[in-house]
């Protein structure tokens, strides 16, 4: 027995597998991701079983689309695997639930043409996450599909957070801070809270990947975002431009610029990428800013500025703070990073340990903060497809409880 949890983007497909142990979702023992999946796109396959890397092309059919092949691919990889479990359940990663979805939900017909309406919200994300849920259950009419959405751990925002300074009306129709980035910050939370009392504290999650998100949690709740209605608020990112003065939006509009150009704009041209005018992998911009490119170094300035100021913000919004924990394939990996926010931010009372941040790499959560720091300071590798397989068990089971407490 075992869970599929899938997150499929515009052009590829990260997949993981878990195992269900007497009810309980176990880590994965396949990971692995597929791109090129874009229209014309040439699929590869890359993945992790019991710790080796492999990789191939995937060759294309006569006739079917790149997203079929993957499918075929994958459903062949899983059934080679040794003892191929079964899968019960696809849990699929959805950026956007609205104000309606605030749960995890078993996909029917009705489920996806109601989620097709956040489409324009989350362009980037939204139509491919749906996509994916459609090719699946064409693939699998067995198996359930189940939703698992990254604004559900911000539902309970206070208003005073999730409202924007607009006439009601707009709030009436949905014109809200939802934030996103919730499966991961549900993983994040529930490591803290296994390893330290202090996760029930005033804490600050950053998951910096390429997209790239700050949460403010108390007790394990989330209180602010910097996400807001859509992706695209907030930290600066890979190519998206984070918060940004509308004014810069009504210009843009007088300049005759149009809806399509505007949303490539701030979608797809600018965060790392616009600034650097090089690229949007931190990774490569290091390695710029190393042989003194000044480009690559105001890029990353900026990146690590806008951290800061955020976090400042987000701790105002606590009232203090007792943790901050680093995530994403930014905040999991750029010692550089976590060295220079955390040097910033002393005046808080955190106090970063070298020697430990330096060790970090491939630990499962690792404290980084000195002995005399007042705040706890953790790097936490995220794992949202664990997070959406104990979503999709859970349904399953009140599911399966549910139709044996009605059952004759
Ligand atoms: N060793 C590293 N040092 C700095 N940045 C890194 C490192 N490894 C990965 N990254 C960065 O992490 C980002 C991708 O984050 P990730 O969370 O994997 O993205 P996604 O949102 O696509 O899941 C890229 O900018 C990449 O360069
Ligand atoms: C919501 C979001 O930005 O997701 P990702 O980091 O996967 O792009
Ligand atoms: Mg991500």
């Amino acid at each position: 027995m075992a869970i599929l949890a899938v997150n499929a983007g515009s052009s590829s497909l990260k997949f993981s597998l878990h195992p269900l142990l007497g009810g309980q979702v176990q880590p994965h023992v396949l990971s692995g991701n597929i791109q090129g999946l874009e229209p014309g796109g040439s699929p590869e396959m890359g993945w992790q079983y019991r710790g080796a890397k492999h990789h191939r092309a995937l060759a294309a059919h006569e006739g079917a689309s790149v997203f079929a092949v993957a499918l075929d691919s994958l459903r062949e990889l899983i059934q080679g695997l040794d003892g191929a479990p079964a899968i019960d359940a696809v849990a699929h990663r959805v950026v956007h639930g609205g104000g309606e979805f605030t749960a995890s939900v078993c996909v029917t017909e009705e489920v996806l043409s109601r989620l097709a309406r956040f489409n324009s919200l989350a362009p980037l994300h939204q139509p491919h996450n749906l996509e994916g849920i459609r090719r699946f259950r064409t693939a699998m009419p067995q198996v359930p599909q189940i939703a698992c959405f990254d604004t559900a751990f911000h539902a309970a925002m206070p208003e005073v957070d999730y409202a924007f300074a607009l006439p009601r009306e707009l709030r009436a129709q949905g014109v809200r801070r939802y934030g996103f980035h919730g499966l991961s910050y549900q993983y994040i939370m529930s490591v803290l809270q296994e390893k330290t009392l202090r996760g029930r504290g005033r804490v600050v999650m950053a998951h910096l990947g390429n997209g790239a998100s700050l949460c403010a949690a108390q007790d394990g709740t989330s209180v602010a975002t910097t996400m807001g209605f859509s992706a695209l608020d907030g930290l600066m990112m890979g190519t998206r431009s984070g918060s940004l003065d509308a004014g810069v939006l009504l210009y843009l509009l007088e300049q005759g610029w149009t809806h399509a150009q505007i949303e490539r704009l701030l979608y797809k041209q600018s965060g790392l990428l616009g600034v650097s005018g090089i690229s949007a992998d931190m990774r490569r911009l290091r390695e710029e800013a190393a042989e003194g490119s000044a480009d690559a170094q105001c890029a990353i300035a900026q990146f690590t500025h806008r951290v800061v100021r955020e976090t400042g913000a987000l701790t105002a919004c606590l009232g203090g703070l007792d943790l901050l924990a680093f995530s994403g394939g930014i905040g999991e990996n750029d010692v550089l990073l976590r060295q220079q926010v955390c040097e910033r931010l002393a005046w808080t009372g955190l106090h970063i340990d070298a020697q430990r941040n330096r060790a970090a790499d491939g630990k499962q959560a690792w404290a980084i903060h000195a002995p005399d720091s007042r705040i706890e300071i953790w790097v936490v590798p995220t794992d949202e497809g664990r997070v959406a397989a104990r979503e999709a068990a859970a349904l399953l089971e009140s599911t399966q409880a549910l139709q044996q407490a009605c059952a004759p």
